[in-house]
């Protein structure tokens, strides 16, 4: 498919709301964010700011009390909150992928490396069992894990933290997505792990051109590769700006609040 010039997700002045027994919960409040091809943008809060929130609207997995009061999300201007069943079983996983935090929770116990590597790969793809198979291999090395022939054939269980997030990476990238939307994908891995996969994640945006909405609430995350940042805080993006802006020129206090705390 032909990519427009000015291929662009965006979030535009979005209102979140949750019915609950104690009444409405206000969660996002007015947020807005782009997301650019080939650049990380970290979406960046404490517990409860509402980023997640954010990120599930994006992908239209809302939990049945939650509602979009106002605003929109669009790709290419194109609004993603109106799509059809038929658009969006296209769209997602195809061309906006998803990463959590627990690999373990979302990677299917039940099924081999290779199972769930070609699920996917042979829904949205016109593929031969023996092209959707060479396409898994070809994700396993990219992220650079190693005998992934051997690899296929374990279960989820039978591998590490870290291994099982470089598989579901791998699953999100096996369909060559434009956006991944990565929910704290290495906040349970420890900080060796982390490293790694926070490089494998910037390699990919700039290999793929890949644009990536990061979620976290780590600020040395943030710095390791961000290049644009959105801060959130109750619901609000209370500052935004490239990754310079924000590490040397903060505006806000609670910014600059959020800096003194890891300097
Ligand atoms: N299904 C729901 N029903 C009611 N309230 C919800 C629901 N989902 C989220 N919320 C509320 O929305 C607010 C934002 O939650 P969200 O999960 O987006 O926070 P977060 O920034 O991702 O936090 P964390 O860093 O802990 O993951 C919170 O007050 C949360 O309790
Ligand atoms: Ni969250």
């Amino acid at each position: 498919m032909e990519q427009p010039k000015n291929d662009v997700l965006k979030v535009k002045r979005l209102h979140v709301e949750f019915q609950t027994s104690h009444g409405m919960v206000h969660a996002v409040k007015d947020v807005s964010l782009e997301v650019k091809r080939g650049r990380i943008h970290a979406l960046v809060g404490e517990s409860g700011s509402g980023k997640s929130v954010t990120s599930l609207t994006i992908m239209n997995l809302l939990a049945g009390n939650g509602k979009v009061i106002s605003g929109d999300v669009t790709l290419n201007e194109k609004s993603l909150l109106k799509l059809s069943e038929k658009e969006k079983r296209q769209l997602y996983g195809d061309r906006i992928g998803m990463i959590f935090q627990d690999p373990t929770a979302a990677l299917d116990p039940l099924f081999t490396v290779e199972q769930l590597l070609l699920e996917g790969l042979r829904k949205h793809r016109r593929m031969s069992k023996k092209q959707a198979r060479e396409a898994a291999l070809e994700s396993l090395r990219m992220m650079n894990l190693r005998d992934p022939e051997e690899l296929m054939k374990k279960k989820p269980y039978e591998l590490s933290g870290g291994m099982c997030q470089r598989v579901m990476i791998a699953i999100a990238m096996s369909m060559k997505p434009d956006y991944l939307i990565a929910d704290e994908p290495t906040t349970a891995l420890d900080v060796t792990v982390q490293k790694q996969i926070l490089e494998e994640i910037y390699q990919l945006s700039r290999k793929e051109n890949l644009g990536v909405l990061f979620i976290t609430h780590d600020l040395g995350v943030v710095a390791e590769i961000a290049d644009d940042v959105s801060i959130m805080k109750d619901g609000e993006i209370v500052e935004n700006g490239t990754v310079e802006e924000i590490f040397y020129h903060p505006q806000h206090s609670y910014t600059k609040k959020l800096l003194d705390a890891v300097l």
